[in-house]
């Protein structure tokens, strides 16, 4: 077996707010980037409608920290259900309940989704704030502008 490669296992403390009677948020697996969330409340997403349900939860994360809220790739795979702004960016200074606005992409089933049901995940993330410097030109680059399927696209097309 060959030895995985060490990481440095960094956490970060946030402090939580549990609005209602929902657990702290839990990484299902040591590794995992994503901690899960729960709706609070009995849901049915109409085909191809969205609903914003809340987590029960709010946080104070460190400055120069976000946390985003992600999918989760069961609830996509076996029924279609995204988030409608996928990843949904919490700032470090919001302090209000995090809500996950879900989506039913399939055409013809409804969702039904009850209260405790793990609906997102959030990640925590380090991130820069820049300091946008205005400049007349670019400097150059191999990419250059090309874009948008520029490097090919699906086989044969
Ligand atoms: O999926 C999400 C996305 C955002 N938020 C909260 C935390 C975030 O800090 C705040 C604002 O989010 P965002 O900046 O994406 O929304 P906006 O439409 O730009 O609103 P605002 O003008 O309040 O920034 O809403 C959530 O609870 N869930
Ligand atoms: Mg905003």
């Amino acid at each position: 077996m060959p030895t995985p490669a060490t990481g440095d296992g960094s956490t970060v403390d946030v402090l939580i707010r549990l609005l209602d009677d929902v657990p702290v948020p839990s990484y299902a697996h040591p590794g995992d980037a994503g901690a899960d969330l729960v709706t609070t409340v009995d849901v049915e997403i109409p085909p191809q409608g969205r609903v914003m349900v809340p987590t029960g939860v709010s946080i104070a994360l460190p400055d120069g920290y976000a946390a985003f809220v992600h999918p989760r790739s069961g609830l996509a795979a076996k029924h279609g259900v995204t988030i409608v702004n996928a990843p949904g960016t919490v700032d470090a200074g919001y302090r209000g309940e995090i809500k996950v606005t879900l989506l039913n992409t399939d055409v013809a089933e409804p969702v039904k989704l009850v209260r405790g049901d793990r609906v997102a995940q959030l990640v925590i993330q380090r991130v820069e704030r820049a300091r946008f410097l205005p400049a007349e030109t670019l400097p150059g680059s191999s990419r250059g502008d090309g874009g948008f399927g520029s490097s090919g696209g699906f086989a044969g097309r």
